[in-house]
């Protein structure tokens, strides 16, 4: 029989990766039972998806197998609380949270629970996320293989100590912020130079989708591709040049250490 999987929070991430599971057929949509507190996004998301609504997290946490706990940091603690005498006892517990680490779930369970710590990001909408995940003890092999296997229906997935989650956090989750800035910011430029601006995001987020592609696929190093790209006394050097000047390559290691740093004293607080 087919897992049931359940998310308690359908928001941006918990629905992106119910999106994901279907349009991939990694689950149907009988499979996949869902709360939240808004009723009109729910029955949006019941019409939209098919999948099982309901408002009641603990009926979500009675019925699965997979349990997604996709709500906000601050309010892992209370829904914790609320459904924890309600889950199956094999029951594995999906944590997606920013700075919530497994000692966190376990305690708040107060008992032996079963748990996944994970870090997706929102493209696992479109099947292209980038997982980080680390498991308990609680968890049997081949519960941590099926776990896997289901984020890597929407994304590519690694399996990392769980001391690397915040840099998971920082380099993956929280970076498609940054990407969107970088696209929205190579799009004005080419506006001022006359380009339309929904052309222009075309150009430049396939631009960032090809060069990400010859990362990962040529396995060359980032600076040989930028290398390739600059043509002696040509227009990349300027650019290159001008990036340099303006310090985008500090900046941008800035803003994914300070996500890190972020992520790192949010587990302390919890
Ligand atoms: N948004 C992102 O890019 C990523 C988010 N995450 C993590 O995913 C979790 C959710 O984040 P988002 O989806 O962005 O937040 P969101 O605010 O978009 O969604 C939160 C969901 O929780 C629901 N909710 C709130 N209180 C509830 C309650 N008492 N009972 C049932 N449902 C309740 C809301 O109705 C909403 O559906 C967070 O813990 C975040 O750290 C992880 C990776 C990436
Ligand atoms: O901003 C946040 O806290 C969440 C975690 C990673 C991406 N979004």
């Amino acid at each position: 029989m087919d897992k049931v999987i359940g998310f308690i929070g359908t928001g941006n991430m918990g629905a992106a990766i119910i999106k994901g599971l279907l349009d991939t057929g990694f689950a149907s949509p009988g499979n996949i039972v869902a709360s939240r507190r808004n009723q009109l996004a729910l029955d949006k998301l019941k019409s939209e998806s098919g999948i099982q609504t309901t408002s009641n997290n603990t009926l979500v946490a009675s019925k699965a197998d997979i349990l997604f706990i996709a709500v906000k940091p601050n309010v892992y603690e209370s829904i914790i609380e609320e459904v924890r005498t309600f889950i199956k006892a094999d029951a594995v517990i999906v944590n997606i949270a920013a700075g919530k680490s497994i000692h966190f779930i376990e305690d708040t369970f107060q008992k032996p629970v079963k748990v996944a710590r994970a870090m997706p990001n929102t493209p696992a909408l479109v099947g292209e996320g980038m997982i980080g995940i680390c498991f308990n003890e609680e968890m049997e092999k081949t519960e941590r293989e099926y776990i896997v296997e289901l984020f890597s229906s929407i994304g590519k997935v690694e399996v990392v100590a769980e001391s690397l989650l915040d840099a998971v956090v920082g380099v993956s989750g929280s970076s498609p912020a940054i990407l969107y800035m970088i696209i929205e910011a190579m799009a004005d430029g080419a506006v001022k130079s006359g380009m339309p601006r929904q052309q222009a995001y075309t150009f430049a987020a396939q631009a960032m989708l090809g060069s990400a592609k010859m990362v990962l696929e040529t396995g060359i190093h980032p600076g040989e591709l930028k290398d390739q790209v600059c043509s002696p006394g040509g227009t990349t050097i300027e650019a290159v040049t001008k990036a340099e000047e303006t310090g985008l390559r500090s900046s941008i290691l800035a803003a994914v250490e300070a996500a890190v740093a972020k992520s790192v004293e949010m587990t302390k607080e919890s």
